[in-house]
C-alpha cells in the first residue's frame, strides 16, 4: 500500500504533469485520483487524459463538486428529506380536512334524526356522534404528532443547513471564512451603522519560502498561520482568507488603536511560531508578515475598507516587512 508520502509526491507529480497550480481544490482531486477509491471520478479523469482534453482548474472543479464534494451530496439528501415532510404533512393535512367534512356531514344528518318524541332513536344518534367525535380527536391528535415530528426534522434540517452554508463559506485549507461571507457580514454590520476596522495580514517572502520548501509545506505554514490570526481574533470580529498568502479581519465598533493593537499582537505571535519538518526533524525559518490597519466610519463600503487596508500593508511591506502600517488618508 503506498504511504502518505508516496501518494503526496504522485499527487505533486500529477499537478506538475497536467500544469495544475497547487490550490486545494486540485490537491484533493488529484488526491483521490491517486488514492484510487473513486472510480467514477478516476474514469473522468483518464477519459480526458486519453482524450487530450486539456486538465485546467474549471475541469477540476467541476469534478469536484460532482464526485467529491459533501456539499451537493449532502443538499440532494436534505431536499430528498424535506420532500418526505412536506408529503407527510400533506397527507395528514388532507386527512384532516376530509374528516372533518365528513364528522360535519355526519353532524348534519344526524340532527334532523334527533326527535323528543323518540328518545332511544335520539340516544342512539347522540351516542354515534360521541363516537365520531373520539374518531376526530384521534385524528386531530395524529395530525398534532405529524406536526411535531415535521418540527423536529426542520430543526434537523436547519441545523444541518447552517453546517453546509459554513462548509461553502469555508477556506478548505485554512478553515477560515472566505471572502463572501465577510461580505455578508459586513452588509449587515453596515445596516446596524456600526463603524469598522479592516486589518490585512500578508506573508513575506512566502514564494522563496515555497521554493525552498515547497508547497506543501507552505500550506502546512499557511494553515498554522491562519489559526494564529483567528486566536487573536476570536469574537471581535471576522478573519477570512482573502487571497492565496493574504488574509483580511474586519471588526466592527473598534477605534483604530484597538485595531493597532490586535495587528501588533498578531504580527509579533507569528513571528514567533516555530515550524519543525516532519521529514527532517530539523527547524524551519521563522515566518513574518505585514500587515495593514485601515479604519472606516459607520455605512463605509468593504471594497474601500479592504482596498486601504491593503494600501497599509504595502506601505509595511516598503518598510522593510514584519511591521504594521496604517493607511494615510
Ligand atoms: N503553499 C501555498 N502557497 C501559496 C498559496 N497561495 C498563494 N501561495 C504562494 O504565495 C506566494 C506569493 O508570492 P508573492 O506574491 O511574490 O509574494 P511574496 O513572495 O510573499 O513576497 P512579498 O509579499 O513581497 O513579501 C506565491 O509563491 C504563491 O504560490 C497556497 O495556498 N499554498
Amino acid at each position: 500500500m503506498a504511504t502518505a508520502q508516496d501518494k503526496m509526491t504522485r499527487v505533486c507529480l500529477f499537478l506538475e504533469q497536467h500544469k495544475l497550480v497547487p490550490i486545494p481544490i486540485n490537491y484533493h482531486v488529484a488526491y483521490a485520483y491517486i488514492s484510487d477509491n473513486h472510480p467514477a471520478l478516476k474514469q473522468a479523469i483518464n477519459g480526458c487524459i486519453s482524450n487530450k482534453t486539456l486538465l485546467d482548474n474549471f475541469l477540476v472543479e467541476s469534478w469536484y463538486n460532482e464526485y467529491l464534494s459533501f456539499e451537493s451530496k449532502n443538499q440532494d439528501t436534505l431536499i430528498k428529506g424535506v420532500d418526505q415532510v412536506v408529503n407527510k404533512i400533506s397527507h395528514s393535512t388532507s386527512d384532516s380536512h376530509e374528516a372533518v367534512n365528513q364528522y360535519l356531514a355526519h353532524l348534519d344528518s344526524s340532527l334532523v334524526g334527533i326527535n323528543e318524541s323518540n328518545l332511544p332513536r335520539s340516544r342512539q344518534i347522540i351516542s354515534s356522534l360521541i363516537d365520531a367525535t373520539y374518531a376526530l380527536k384521534g385524528q386531530q391528535q395524529q395530525l398534532q404528532e405529524t406536526l411535531l415530528q415535521a418540527q423536529a426534522e426542520t430543526e434537523k434540517t436547519r441545523i444541518a443547513l447552517d453546517q453546509l452554508r459554513k462548509i461553502r463559506y469555508t477556506d478548505p485549507l485554512t478553515g477560515l471564512f472566505q471572502y463572501t461571507y465577510l461580505d455578508q457580514k459586513v452588509t449587515l454590520w453596515k445596516e446596524q451603522h456600526q463603524s469598522l476596522c479592516a486589518i490585512t495580514i500578508d506573508l513575506d517572502h512566502f514564494n522563496d519560502f515555497n521554493q525552498k520548501y515547497g508547497h506543501l509545506i507552505g500550506d502546512i505554514v499557511l494553515s498554522k498561520v491562519a489559526k494564529k490570526v483567528q486566536s487573536y481574533v476570536l469574537e471581535s470580529g471576522i478573519p477570512v482568507r482573502n487571497k492565496g498568502e493574504e488574509f483580511l479581519i474586519v471588526l466592527p465598533d473598534i477605534t483604530q488603536a484597538t485595531a493597532n493593537e490586535i495587528a501588533e499582537k498578531i504580527r509579533n505571535g507569528i513571528e514567533k511560531l516555530r515550524f519543525i519538518s516532519s521529514r527532517s526533524g530539523k527547524r524551519l525559518p521563522s515566518i513574518t508578515v505585514s500587515v495593514g490597519v485601515a479604519h472606516l466610519p459607520a455605512d463605509s463600503d468593504l471594497t474601500l475598507l479592504t482596498y486601504n487596508a491593503q494600501q497599509a500593508m504595502e506601505i509595511a511591506k516598503k518598510r522593510g516587512r514584519n511591521t504594521v502600517a496604517n493607511f494615510l488618508n
